[in-house]
């Protein structure tokens, strides 16, 4: 590893920037100042991210871009919209959150992505790729609909563009002469190297092989100019300077106007060539901008990763204050379970949809490269991919973050749940994930798969649970499976040399009591041990039980645990219509609720909780051991208060 030396003195000076609140600023400031600007921006993003950690490279590489934009355009009355949002640092910089930009996805701080109610420069909340064109395509009709003027801007990644609602976009955009200008931010990354068809495409457009003159190039967008800008684009040398306009690319051949590619670090390019397509009349266009990840910071243009998601850092050197791990990260343990079955079972196949270091494919791409499949960002495709796979006898495990596979759920139900398909679904950041705030919380996975027919639903209490689990979606040939496991690292718990599948549909108890019964869907169990724990301090016998199924669901015990205690609570990191759910329609159906049974359902609220640390935000939701004993106090009747986000 390189041993970097970053001369930090200059950082602090930001004499620029420093005039800028709003972009209006810096749309006063001379043209031959933009790059200073953009140098300070560059520094003070830096600087920012070094303190809070978060999304870090695409941010630097859209340093330029950003200052361009905001420079060239009318924000926000033209509207810009960043597709994910994980790059808008630098842009949330310059539209008055730089004042705090130091607080960015701590609680209370700003979010890691573009937020509607967090500034009129957001015209649009992302953070799940790939929806910037439809939704500006809808603000661009909406504009004509209304006799507006104002432009409007998707910035999309080559990554992004892997996804199949950015083609069904463009093509229906193509087809409307909405004026819609598309910058497509390439920087041949995605979070890992960049994988398909389309990404080869653009790196050969990049080579510069299908390219017309610049001179043509001037002239054909001419064609689309005012007249009068028109005259000066054929005159003027400097107007065509930097981009050229590529014929029969496959976004001409989808009704767009094709611009570049252009440097997108350089401004002398990027300014003429921005104005110029903010210029044209008519139609969608697309503007080629090819930068680099990491740009003008050496540790992460100099990583494998471009520096994708940082922890807090060292300026002056790069290096991350990584904290030592107490226990093997879930996604890890998934990724060697997997090669230790595929050891076994060479039927065993893994895909990952543009994630594989985030859910533990890689470990399982070092082992089987041939046996796995990154399909890009492409969730809706994966699964049908998988549900193939299946149809043929193979065993593919799908591992897809809970927040992203709601993408792919028509797929889920039509192509794997109605034909029974054993698909395995490895569902990766179930719960909540903390600082990537309420788009990525995978709080619905229970609810939304819960009521699927054929699945077995299991969530694994701890490291050495999912081992078993995965073991036993190996053995599962006969419907779909989907196994749920948080963010982050384990307990800590002694791990078994193999998995071995457990009986589906049975749960286990892990402590006896008499009054009280607490069950558990997933890795609350923890919090469940240390509320017994309180609960006997008061006086009160409780039982935990480790459901391990949602579906089918442990009947019996279930049955056991309503006749044999006064009080039954039910705990799981998901929202209302999961597992609690399931259990209370059980106990129903069978009567236990006519009775004296005080039964209750602890889930997330109904609210979408911003971002903070993931210990706060299960406080907030009241489903920490401080919750659940105040549930239990609740229950009893008896006056035991604490803060909870209140359900609407
Ligand atoms: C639907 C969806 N799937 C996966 C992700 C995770 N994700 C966030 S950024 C990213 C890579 C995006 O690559 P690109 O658009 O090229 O942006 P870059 O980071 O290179 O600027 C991925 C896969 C996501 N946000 N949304
Ligand atoms: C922007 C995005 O969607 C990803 O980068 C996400 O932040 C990754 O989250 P993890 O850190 O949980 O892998
Ligand atoms: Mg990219």
């Amino acid at each position: 590893m390189q041993n970097w030396n970053i001369d930090v003195t200059t950082f602090s000076k930001t004499p620029l920037l420093d005039t800028i609140r709003t972009p209006a600023d810096l749309r006063r400031l001379k043209v031959e100042q933009v790059r200073q600007v953009a140098d300070e921006l560059r520094q003070e993003t830096i600087d920012a991210v070094s303190v809070t950690g978060g999304h870090f490279g695409a941010g630097l590489g859209v340093v330029e871009l950003t200052t361009a934009l905001h420079y060239i355009f009318d924000t926000p009355r033209d509207r810009l919209i960043w597709d994910v949002g994980h790059q808008a640092y630098p842009h949330k910089i310059l539209t008055g959150r730089r004042d705090r930009i130091r607080t960015l996805r701590t609680g209370g701080g700003l979010s890691g992505f573009t937020k509607r109610t967090e500034s009129d420069y957001d015209p649009f909340g992302a953070a799940h790729s790939s929806t910037s064109i439809s939704a500006a395509l809808g603000m661009a009709v909406a504009r004509d609909l209304s006799g507006g003027k104002n432009n409007v801007i998707a910035v999309i990644g080559d990554g992004a563009m892997s996804a199949g609602m950015a083609y069904e976009a463009m093509n229906n955009a193509g087809a409307m002469n909405s004026r819609l200008i598309v910058i497509l931010n390439d920087n041949d990354m995605s979070i890992a190297p960049p994988v398909g068809a389309m990404s080869a495409y653009l790196s050969r457009l990049y080579s510069g092989r299908t390219y017309r003159s610049v001179r043509a190039a001037a002239k054909q967008l001419g064609q689309h100019l005012p007249k009068v800008l028109a005259d000066r684009a054929n005159r003027a040398e400097e107007y065509s300077r930097g981009f050229m306009v590529g014929g029969g690319t496959l976004f001409e051949e989808l009704g767009f106007y094709y611009v570049g590619p252009i440097d997108g670090h350089n401004l002398d390019h990027l300014l003429p060539v921005l104005k110029n397509v903010r210029d044209m009349e008519d139609g969608p266009i697309l503007v080629h901008v090819v930068t680099q990840k990491g740009k003008g910071y050496g540790p992460a243009e100099a990583s494998a990763d471009k520096y994708h998601a940082v922890v807090k850092f060292d300026v002056a050197t790069g290096a991350q204050a990584k904290a030592k791990p107490n226990a093997p990260a879930y996604q890890n343990v998934f990724g060697q379970s997997l090669v230790k079955e595929a050891q076994k079972d060479e039927k065993i196949v893994g895909i990952t949809a543009a994630m594989p270091s985030g859910t533990g494919i890689d470990i399982f791409n070092k082992a089987f490269p041939d046996r796995t499949f990154d399909v890009g960002i492409a969730e809706q495709h994966a699964v049908t991919f998988a549900a193939g796979l299946a149809t043929e006898g193979y065993k593919p495990f799908c591992a897809i973050y809970s927040t992203f596979l709601q993408r792919g759920y028509d797929q889920v139900v039509h192509d794997v749940a109605i034909q029974s398909l054993p698909v395995r679904f490895a569902i990766d950041r179930a719960g909540l994930v903390g600082a990537d705030g309420a788009t990525h919380a995978g709080s619905f996975d229970n609810a939304y798969l819960g009521c699927l027919p054929n699945f077995v639903i299991m969530a694994a209490s701890d490291e050495a649970e999912m081992v078993h689990m995965v073991a036993t979606q190996v053995a599962i040939n006969d419907r779909p499976s989907a196994l749920r496991y948080p963010r982050g690292e384990g307990r800590g718990v002694e791990m078994p040399e193999v998995g071995i599948p457990l009986e589906i549909g049975k749960g286990r108890i892990i402590r006896e009591g008499t009054k009280i019964a607490l069950l558990s869907f997933g890795t609350r169990l923890a919090e469940c041990e240390k509320a017994a724990d309180e609960l006997a301090a008061h006086g009160l016998s409780t039982t935990i039980a480790d459901a391990r199924f949602m579906k089918p669901l442990d009947v019996d015990l279930i049955l056991k645990l309503a006749r044999e205690h006064e009080i039954l609570l039910t705990i799981e990191e998901g929202s209302i219509g999961g597992f609690g759910s399931h259990v209370m329609q059980t106990l129903a159906e069978h009567g236990m609720l006519d009775g004296g049974l005080r039964m209750r359902s602890m889930v997330l609220p109904d609210v979408f909780l911003d971002h903070d640390s993931p210990n706060a935000m299960y406080a907030r939701a009241g489903l920490d051991a401080k919750g659940i004993v105040a549930k239990v106090f609740e229950t009893l009747g008896k006056d035991f208060k604490v803060e909870t986000v209140k359900l609407a």
